[in-house]
Order: structure tokens, then sequence, then C-alpha cells
């Protein structure tokens, strides 16, 4: 178990190479060091914990690193579908890769079927795999459409991400409300303007 015990001060400390750390340790005691250059006490009391806190904190915000894709989607059903299927307003929070700070909002998902079908729940839990790891918006709006391409073989795939980047609200250029938004397309959603105007109006844009 690590803790306020196995995180020594760093004069002390013969450093992280020396324990036979889980990687959750080590980002623990480095995140102790940080606090230490920040000019931060790590022994006081709110503090003791909070390296452990953040090692487990980018375990979980980062889980979709150690996901592929498109096996989120391997459970497909052959069924012939009319026509377009859309999820909307399916919630995310990612870390954006410059300042590791999150941004998060709302993506809305579409495709077209060709000869398979995927489960709801599914869409969802690809746009956690893409969302949770550090990520640039417009990377993560293409691989959700890339995996659902890869996977279904469809007519077509949309993907429109809505995001507030942290970065450039609670610091930098400080426009809080800015609101980011990214589009990506591929097959008959790419070049149908009929198409990629239902979908917008489905999702209420
Ligand atoms: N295109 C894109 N840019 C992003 C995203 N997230 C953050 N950024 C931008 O990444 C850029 C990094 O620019 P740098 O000049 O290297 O970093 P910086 O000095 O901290 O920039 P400022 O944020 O302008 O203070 C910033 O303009 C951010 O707004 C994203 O998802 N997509
Ligand atoms: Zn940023």
């Amino acid at each position: 178990m690590i803790g306020e015990h196995s995180i020594t001060a760093s004069n002390q400390d013969p450093g992280p190479a020396s324990h036979p750390d889980t990687e959750q340790q080590q980002v623990a005691y480095h995140v102790r060091k940080i606090l230490e250059l920040l000019g931060e006490n790590p022994d006081r009391d709110g503090l003791q914990d909070t390296p452990v806190r953040v090692a487990k904190m980018f375990e979980e915000m980062l889980a979709g690193m150690h996901v592929d894709a498109t096996s989120v989607l391997s459970t497909t059903f052959e069924e012939t579908s009319q026509g377009p299927v859309i999820v909307s307003d399916i919630t995310f929070y990612s870390l954006c890769e410059h300042h590791m700070v999150p941004f998060f909002g709302k993506t809305h998902v579409g495709y077209l079927p060709g000869k398979r079908i995927i489960g709801l729940s599914k869409i969802a839990r690809l746009v956690d795999a893409v969302s949770q790891r550090l990520q640039v918006q417009e990377r993560m709006t293409h691989q959700i459409v890339d995996a659902m391409t890869a996977a279904l073989h469809p007519e077509g795939v949309i993907a429109l991400v809505e995001a507030e980047h942290t970065c450039m609200c609670a610091r930098g250029v400080k426009k809080p409300g800015s609101m980011t938004t990214t589009i990506a397309a591929s097959g008959r959603y790419q070049d149908d303007y009929a198409l990629r105007q239902e979908f917008l109006r489905m999702i209420g844009k």
C-alpha cells in the first residue's frame, strides 16, 4: 500500500527507481516532488494523500490509453436499417495534451448502417475510450469516425464534438464559455449535404 508512510521526504528517499513500485506509486512519488517544487509542504494534513489521489485520478482519466477503440465495437448485429442512427449528447471528459487539464463537453455520433448495427451503449463506450487519453479535440473526433467505420463498414459515419477547454478558460487567454466544435465524417456523410443537415437537425444544431 502506498500513502503517507511509503512516500518519504526527498532528503530521505533514494528515489522511485529503487522501489519495486507500481506505476501508480511512481506517479505519486513524482506528484509529491512537484508539490515540493511548487513550494508546498506535501506532509501537511490536507496534502498527505494528494500524491496518491492524483495518481489514481490520472489512471481513471487516462484509462482509454489502454483501450483499443475498435475492440470496444466488436459486438455487432446483422440488421438492415432503413435510416440513420444518431446518438446525441454523450458527455465526455478528456485531458488536453498540451496542458494536461480537462476539456469536456458533448459528443454526437451518427451513422448510416450498411449490413450491421452496433449496440448503442458501445458508441458511448467508444467516446469514453477515445476521450480518456491525452488528446486534442480534432483527433478525438476523427478517432470516433475511424473506429465506427472500421468496425461496421457502414455507408457513412459522422461525429460532432463540442467542448470547453479549461486551458482556455482558467489560464492563458482566459475566455470562459468559449466552445470549440469539431466535425469528422466518412462515406456518405462526407459529401451528402442533406444527410449532414438531417444529422445537425436531429442533434439540435
Ligand atoms: N487545435 C487544438 N488546440 C488545442 C486543443 N487543446 C488545447 N489547444 C491549444 O494548444 C495550444 C498550445 O499552444 P502553445 O503556444 O504551445 O502553449 P501556450 O503558450 O500555453 O498557449 P496559450 O494557451 O495561448 O497560453 C493553445 O493554443 C491551446 O489553446 C485542441 O484540442 N485542439
Ligand atoms: Zn490545453
